[in-house]
C-alpha cells in the first residue's frame, strides 16, 4: 500500500450555527491548516497515488479566501470540514483539520 500526506492552509471566514451561545457564531476567520491523508495499493500511470498538486486545487478552489458559510452547505465546524475534506478526494482515508493551534479535528474512514 502507497500512502500520501498533503499539507496545505487555508485562509477563510466562517460564522457556527450553535446551540449554545458562542463567540464563534460571530463572523470571523481561520489560516486552517489542512493535512490530507490518501493510499492506494497500486500506483497510477503517472506513478503517484494521486498528484499533491491536484489535492490541493480540489480543496483551495473551493474554500480558500472564502466565506464558509458562503460554498458550503453545513456547519463548517474542524470535524464537519474533515469529513467532507475525505470525501471529495475517492482515495483519500484520514484527514487532519487544525483550525488553530491546538485545535485538531481528525476523521479518518473506518
Ligand atoms: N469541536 C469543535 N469545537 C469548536 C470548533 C470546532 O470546529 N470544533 N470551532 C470553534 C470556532 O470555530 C472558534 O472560532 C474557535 O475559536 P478559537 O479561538 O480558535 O478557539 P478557543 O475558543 O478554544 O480559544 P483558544 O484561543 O484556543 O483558547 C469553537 N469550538
Ligand atoms: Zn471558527
Amino acid at each position: 500500500m502507497f500512502t500520501v500526506k498533503k499539507t496545505l492552509e487555508i485562509s477563510a471566514s466562517h460564522s457556527l450555527k450553535l446551540s449554545y451561545e458562542s463567540k464563534c457564531s460571530q463572523l470571523h476567520g481561520h489560516n486552517w491548516i489542512i493535512t490530507i491523508y490518501c493510499h492506494s495499493k497500486e500506483l497510477n500511470e503517472d506513478g503517484m497515488v494521486i498528484d499533491f498538486t491536484l489535492i490541493k486545487k480540489k480543496i483551495q478552489d473551493k474554500l480558500d479566501h472564502k466565506n464558509l458559510n458562503e460554498v458550503l452547505s453545513f456547519n463548517s465546524t474542524a470535524e464537519n470540514l474533515a469529513y467532507w475534506i475525505c470525501n471529495q478526494i475517492p482515495q483519500c482515508f484520514k484527514v487532519e483539520v487544525q483550525e488553530s493551534e491546538g485545535n485538531i479535528a481528525i476523521y479518518e474512514k473506518d
